[in-house]
């Protein structure tokens, strides 16, 4: 999605200031064509992406149908949870794509909202795999029930109520590691998750740590000295300073954060 990159936010901007009055015409035209690339590039990324399965695609569609602001107007939700917290298509496939890489049997999800990644990483787990995901959120149990059940998938899906924070203490108590831990929550939580995962040593060997939106829509590299509204560039600075781990920044939609102890990469 465009919106996540500053630099298509401000091309749009521009087109749309009164400054663009006093351009000359072609460069104003130059200027659409550039802005239509940056859509275009993402577009091309989804077409050439299989596509998603039918429960996987219903899901995303009836997220954004729902009627979030009533919900939370009657109570029902502590905050109003807006749609496009709800990743893509490009990301399902690609978490897929980890899972069935690292033969993963195990997989910890820290923010489910309305069950689109944890319906579509269960979908590539095999049939004795198990996906634990956690909200805070007790309506969104009643919101994936139906889409969990319907789904083949679903039941390889544990949900737990809580701030993960109390949440992973929980699964390491029950003796559990990760394969694959997927991070997208409170953003000001990443580092703290990590920090506990890592010192409960609840990543299975060969384990992989994948920390959504690492580019915060770009304020991880235009905000950088501003650390109210940078919780991101926090975090990967600090994963920066974590000389056992490896990482990647896969530009993929807002950012993920790959990260693998640096003994399971590097052939030393
Ligand atoms: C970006 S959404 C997750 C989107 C989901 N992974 C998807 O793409 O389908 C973030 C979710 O994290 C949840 N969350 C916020 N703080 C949390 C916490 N401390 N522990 C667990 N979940 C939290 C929010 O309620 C929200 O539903």
């Amino acid at each position: 999605m465009a919106m996540y990159d500053p630099a298509f936010r401000e091309l749009k901007d521009l087109l749309k200031s009164p400054e663009i009055a006093d351009v000359n015409p072609d460069v104003k035209k130059k200027l659409e064509h550039i802005k239509e690339l940056f859509a275009r590039r993402h577009f091309y990324a989804d077409e050439n992406t299989s596509t998603q399965s039918e429960s996987l695609a219903k899901l995303f569609k009836d997220t954004y149908d729902h009627p979030w602001k009533d919900v939370h107007k009657q109570g029902k939700t502590q905050y109003y949870m807006e749609p496009f917290m709800i990743s893509g298509q490009v990301t399902i496939k690609f978490l897929q794509f980890i899972i069935s890489m690292v033969k993963a049997k195990r997989v910890l999800e820290i923010g489910m909202f309305t069950g689109y990644t944890a319906l579509g990483m269960a979908e590539a787990l095999p049939s004795d795999g198990v996906l634990h995901t956690c909200d805070v959120e007790p309506y969104l149990v009643e919101f994936t029930k139906p889409y969990f059940d319907q789904s083949p998938h679903g039941k390889k899906i544990k949900v737990h109520i809580a701030p993960a924070l109390e949440t992973i203490p929980k699964l390491h108590d029950e003796g559990l590691q990760f394969d694959v831990v997927f991070i997208d929550a409170d953003k000001p939580g990443y580092k703290g998750y990590v920090e506990m995962i890592m010192k409960k040593n609840m990543l299975a060997p060969n384990g992989i740590i994948l920390a959504d939106n690492s580019f915060f829509q770009g304020d991880s590299y235009t905000k950088e000295d501003d650390p109210t509204v940078n919780p991101m560039h926090d975090f990967n600075k600090f994963m920066a300073s974590q000389n056992e781990l490896e990482r990647v920044l896969l530009p993929i939609r807002d950012g993920i954060l790959a990260v693998k102890r640096k003994s399971e990469v590097l052939n030393h």
